[in-house]
């Protein structure tokens, strides 16, 4: 079935609406940052730089690594830009921008996130690099896609809706890490449930100037437990990316680098080398 205009969007050029890249510049390895200033950080590490593209927040850099091709592309801030960033990376690969037809091959991308987190557990130091075993989204991004679950994913939800259950106007929403990557990259790292947030402040439990809705937000998600399964950790991104590339066919890890303690009330003053190490980690292993 021939996919419309307004639902999928062209550009003259034959590149993609947000991303601004043709098919065939994406690598079947992919590395998403959220900030456009850290694509760099990691295509410094290649070998050879293939070509840089960008449209907003959307900067791709494509190269080597040896022999290996990676694309390294910063998917800016929150759920919202993951559903652009991933829709528009599954088109490029899935999709005959000819036709407008789904190919009869599909192309399953591993998709490795590298980004910043805070921790909400007090034997998770800043410094840690933290592989996300599930995404759970506090977002509204899965409201709007079927999604299916394992008979584990239903279990650890099962204990999620009882725990969360009196967040009326929250519906969470989980998926857990491809296992090939989590026990490949993700290897010796510390593991836990990485919560996504739709926003930095009150959705993580900070308090600043306006007045939170949910009273003492980290006591109440660092205290959730079922079986060997903790929450460890805040960010704005995993959960959507872990969602969608499972709906969509793809791998995907999430690698955090903590640079807060949220229990601890402390906040890294060398971030930079926190995430350099996430990232020479995660290009070691790719
Ligand atoms: O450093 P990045 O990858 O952007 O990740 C984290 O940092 C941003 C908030 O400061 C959010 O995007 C959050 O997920
Ligand atoms: O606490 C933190 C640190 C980085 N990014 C977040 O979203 N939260």
């Amino acid at each position: 079935m021939k996919i419309s205009e307004s639902d999928l969007i062209i550009n003259p050029d034959g590149s993609i609406y947000h991303l601004n890249l043709l098919p065939g510049d994406v690598a079947d390895t992919v590395i998403t940052v959220g900030d456009p200033d850290r694509v760099g950080e990691v295509s410094k590490y290649f070998d050879q730089i293939e070509f840089k593209k960008g449209k907003r927040e959307f900067i791709t850099h494509t190269g080597f690594i040896g022999k290996k091709r990676v694309t390294v592309l910063s998917t800016g801030i929150g759920t919202d830009n993951i559903d652009i960033v991933f829709n528009e990376l599954d088109a490029l690969v899935n999709v005959d921008f000819e036709t407008r037809e789904v190919k009869k091959e599909l192309t399953s991308l591993n998709i490795i996130r590298v980004g910043t987190s805070g921790a909400v557990q007090p034997d998770i130091p800043m410094g840690t690099i933290l592989a996300s075993s599930h995404g759970l989204g506090m977002d509204a991004l899965m409201n709007y896609y079927l999604q299916q679950l394992s008979g584990d994913e239903q279990l650890l939800m099962d204990d999620i809706k009882i725990h969360f259950g009196h967040l009326k106007n929250i519906n969470p929403y989980l998926t857990a890490a491809n296992e090939g990557l989590l026990n490949s990259i993700g290897k010796d790292m510390v593991h836990g449930i990485t919560i996504t947030a739709p926003g930095f402040y009150a959705p993580q439990g900070r308090i600043v100037r306006a007045k939170n809705a949910v009273p003492d937000f980290i006591g109440l998600i660092n205290s959730f437990q079922s079986n060997q399964y903790r929450i460890t950790n805040l960010e704005m991104e995993t959960a959507g990316i872990y969602a969608l590339a499972k709906v969509l066919g793809h791998k995907a890890l999430s690698v955090n680098a903590i640079l807060a303690s949220r229990v601890k009330f402390e906040f890294s003053n060398e971030p930079n080398k926190i995430v350099e190490q996430a990232i020479k980690t995660v290009l070691e292993r790719i």
